[in-house]
């Protein structure tokens, strides 16, 4: 599916399964001008440093034979040079480099947001929460290392590597060739035998993450049940034991990283003391000037210290891999609903809805919905009644294509809801959920979110629609009263009655509410569905409900339990 993504000009194909490569190279792609800036700039320092090492040991050399002060003049300049230049390369490549990574990283971040709103809630329902925030939080910044960290070094190493072989076996080809053999050794050796060690340690850091989060998460929001049922210590061994999996995957990955950094140091050791033996028989047979020689030991110390990273930049890449990979399931997930390329308009007058011979499933094959069949005029009021667990919520679901039907069809005003734009159809039809989220924010904001330019008296005007004014004007504060995480700072009654004067205000022609009357008294519960029917007006409600005397209160009801249900204007119902 095309997505536009909002801070960018690209598009991207999401829902479609990818590569943590895919994911990269697209997410790289709007920053490459800038990634190959850095990459130019961390060339030069790189070079400059080479430069100064290799300028300067000629200039040592040729200074203890004492020669006139005017041919040391240009090494002297170049010195100076080099020296200048190293600091603002590697200025400008810390610059750039981040800048670029910065930039895909917030895009990446957008991309993944805009990816989760189109599959929650029946898209996400194979993720655990606290591993899915761990993935937007801690993954997503696996691209700014693999980028900065991995990409951008071994560019810039690959770079000045061959040319510090070139340019010392233009003077000792058996030097160069030393050279070479131990850059490779650093470069490509060793973190071949550190990933070989550490591989599966590296890897699995960003889910044993995710489970120690996702442990952490259950023991802190179950903690009161887990204390009341004596079940804290097993969860707390549960997060104990995630705890001991991650730190030993991180000594494992330790213990490799500093093996590797072992062997850096003696590769790098052989290789130059192999150079100076090379360069000391090459001076001796006359094939080299003496005072070369000593460009030749050194400027390999340089080279060795622009790529002594790539070990740690190898480990780095295995981690940012894992995580680039868990990043690309997200994207990847397949979309629950299918947007049409061209949506048929959605008319915003109240439309007809029919369902019709509707099964639908959450999880493949296991049917939570099968062959059901009603229809909502326009304007009508129907409750949906039936068991725990027939399917009440899933239909609200299905109606306002969170999830579309396996088999047979809904309908609004004729025409199919999969011909339909997802965002139209819940523009048009509204769907208040039993579990709606209060956000931690005030009264006045929570509404705010049904429709964001309501003013003051609209709040009010849907506060008291929901009964819910009266109480609201006795706080201190008024409706600029903070609700808590959850709303936890209202009762469960006046937790329902915020969010149902929410939906109120959003003003949507066909309105479905999963148990409005939760959590109420008798006698408030009819009172409110009174008042709400009449609230709606010409608008159609669906009502769900397992309280008989506020099914009582609407035109038709359709059990899902019963088929022999009171249809008065309702098509059929079969299940
Ligand atoms: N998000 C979900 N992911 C996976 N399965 C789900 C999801 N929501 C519902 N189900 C499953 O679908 C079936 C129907 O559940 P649904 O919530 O629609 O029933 P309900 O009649 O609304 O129940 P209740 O009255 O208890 O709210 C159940 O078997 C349930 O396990």
């Amino acid at each position: 599916m095309t997505r536009f993504v909002p801070g960018g000009t690209r598009h991207y194909s999401d829902g479609v399964s990818m590569t943590w490569f895919t994911l990269l190279r697209t997410a790289s792609r709007p920053a490459a001008p800038g990634l190959l800036l850095a990459v130019l700039a961390g060339v030069g320092a790189a070079g400059a440093a080479v430069g100064l090492m290799a300028t300067s040991a000629w200039l040592i050399s040729r200074a203890a034979l004492h020669p006139p002060v005017l041919h040391l003049m240009v090494a002297i300049v170049a010195v100076r040079a080099f020296g200048i230049g190293r600091g603002v390369f590697r200025y400008a490549e810390r610059l750039a480099g981040h800048d670029a990574a910065l930039r895909v990283l917030g895009r990446l971040r957008v991309r993944l947001f805009d990816r989760l709103a189109a599959l929650a809630p029946a898209g996400t329902a194979g993720f655990r929460g606290a591993d899915l925030a761990q993935r937007l939080a801690a993954d997503v910044d696996a691209v700014l290392d693999m980028l900065v960290r991995v990409v951008l070094p071994y560019t810039v190493a690959a770079v000045v590597g061959l040319g510090s072989v070139l340019l010392v076996g233009a003077l000792s080809p058996i030097a160069g060739a030393a050279l070479a053999f131990g850059l490779l050794a650093v470069a490509v050796g060793v973190p071949l035998l550190q990933s070989a060690a550490a591989r599966r340690a590296d890897g699995r850091l960003a889910p044993l993450r995710g489970d120690l989060a996702t442990a952490t998460v259950d023991l802190l929001h179950g903690l009161p049940d887990l204390i009341a049922y004596g079940a804290a210590p097993a969860q707390l061994a549960r997060l104990a034991e995630a705890d001991t999996r991650l730190r030993r995957a991180e000594q494992r990955s330790t213990a490799a990283a500093g093996a590797s950094a072992a062997v850096t140091a003696l590769a790098t050791g052989l290789s130059l003391i192999a150079g100076l033996a090379a360069g000391a028989v090459a001076v001796r047979s006359g094939a080299l000037d003496g005072e070369l020689l000593a460009v030749i030991v050194l400027t390999p110390l340089a080279v060795y210290e622009s790529i002594a990273g790539l070990p740690v930049a190898a480990q780095r890449f295995a981690a940012a891999r894992a995580s680039l990979t868990r990043l690309a399931e997200i994207l990847g997930t397949p979309d629950p609903v299918t947007s049409p390329a061209h949506p048929e308009p959605v008319a915003s007058s109240t439309p007809v809805i029919s369902v019709d011979g509707v099964s639908a499933s959450w999880v493949r094959g296991r049917t939570a919905v099968h062959d059901v069949s009603f229809e909502l005029p326009a304007g009508a009021r129907v409750a949906l009644v039936g068991p725990s667990g027939s399917g009440k919520s899933t239909i609200a679901a299905l109606l306002v294509r969170f999830l579309d039907p396996t088999a047979g069809r809904i309908t609004l005003d004729g025409t199919d809801l999969r011909r339909l734009d997802p965002d139209e159809v819940r523009r048009v039809v509204g769907y208040l959920p039993e579990d709606a989220y209060l956000f931690d924010t005030t009264i006045s904001a929570n509404l705010r979110i049904g429709r964001p330019d309501a003013t003051e008296a609209d709040l009010r005007a849907a506060l008291a629609r929901a009964r819910l004014l009266d109480w609201a004007e006795t706080l201190p504060d008024g409706l600029e009263t903070f609700v808590g995480e959850h709303g936890m700072a209202l009762s469960g009654g006046q937790r329902r009655r915020l969010a149902l004067a929410r939906a109120l205000l959003a003003d949507f022609r066909v309105l479905i509410l999963d148990e409005p009357t939760e959590h109420l008294d008798d006698e408030t519960a009819v009172a409110l569905t009174r008042d709400l029917l009449a609230a709606a007006g010409d608008r159609s409600v669906l009502l769900i409900t397992h309280r008989t005397d506020v099914a009582a209160q609407v035109d038709t009801v359709i059990d899902l339990a019963a088929p022999a249900a009171v249809p008065v204007g309702a098509l059929s119902h079969r299940l």
